[in-house]
């Protein structure tokens, strides 16, 4: 079984609790801890000032570990990255993992701690990295039980900085549908203070739409 169609197997349940039974799950038990690992690595090197001679001992094992993937590689259909519904981030770390806690067909809750790999400057996140976690839990949010929907356009206000290594709570809500269009609305909370709050509209694919 492909990790596209485990991926499908599994949204049916809905994509905040997946139900995987007794399945073989591709990349298996330990995919999510090499994903974790990852992440890891990008707040480390992130932040770190290392001699020389570390730096080219770092490369080479960096380089090692992509040499023994690198022939695995597959079809973007068949990857396993962002189609593991079950791990956090679905896999991937491109956006920071969302922790949910709370959820429905119309509303999302949880939490997410943006690591110093997102940092912009002097301890807020990056402005680009706030829009892709609205972006990334506003689209599963819009495609929850539904036919697949794209991003036709997401704002984002700043009102705060967002701090980087502090778990923030973000509420979604999916406010209305009018024919393919779905409205949805987020906010990300520094304990009481709200620090970016968006709005999107998703469009639902017409068959054969890319
Ligand atoms: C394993 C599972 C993982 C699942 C988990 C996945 C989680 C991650 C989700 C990430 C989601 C993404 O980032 S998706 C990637 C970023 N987005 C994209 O690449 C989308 C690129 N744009 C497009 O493909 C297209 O423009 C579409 C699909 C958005 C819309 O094109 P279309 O299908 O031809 O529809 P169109 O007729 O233009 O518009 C339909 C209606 O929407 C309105 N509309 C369209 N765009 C806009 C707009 N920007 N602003 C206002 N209104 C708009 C139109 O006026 C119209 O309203 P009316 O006349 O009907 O009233």
């Amino acid at each position: 079984m492909t990790a596209r169609e485990w991926a499908g197997r599994v949204h049916p349940a809905g994509p905040w609790e997946p139900d995987p039974g007794p399945m073989p799950v591709p990349g298996g038990a330990g995919f999510g801890d090499m994903i974790d690992a990852l992440r890891e690595l990008q707040d480390t090197i992130t932040g770190a000032a290392p001699p020389p001679h570390l730096v080219e001992q770092a490369t080479r094992a960096l380089r090692e570990v992509s040499a023994a993937l690198k022939p695995h590689t597959v079809p973007e259909r068949e990857q396993i990255t962002g189609h593991r519904m079950d791990l956090r981030g679905r896999g991937q770390t491109m956006a920071p993992a969302f922790v949910p806690d709370e959820w429905d067909d119309s509303r999302v809750s949880g939490r997410v701690t943006f690591g110093r790999h997102y940092l912009g400057g002097n301890g807020a996140v990056h402005g680009g990295a706030v829009p892709l976690l609205f972006d990334e839990v506003l689209g599963r949010l819009a495609n929850s039980g539904r036919r697949v929907s794209r991003t036709a356009y997401l704002h984002v206000n700043f009102r705060r900085i967002t701090p980087v290594g502090v778990e923030l709570r973000l509420d979604a809500k999916f406010e209305r549908e009018e024919g393919r269009k779905r409205f949805l609305t987020a906010a990300l909370y520094d304990g009481g203070h709200v620090t970016a709050d968006a709005e999107g509209l998703f469009v639902a694919l017409r068959p054969g739409q890319p």
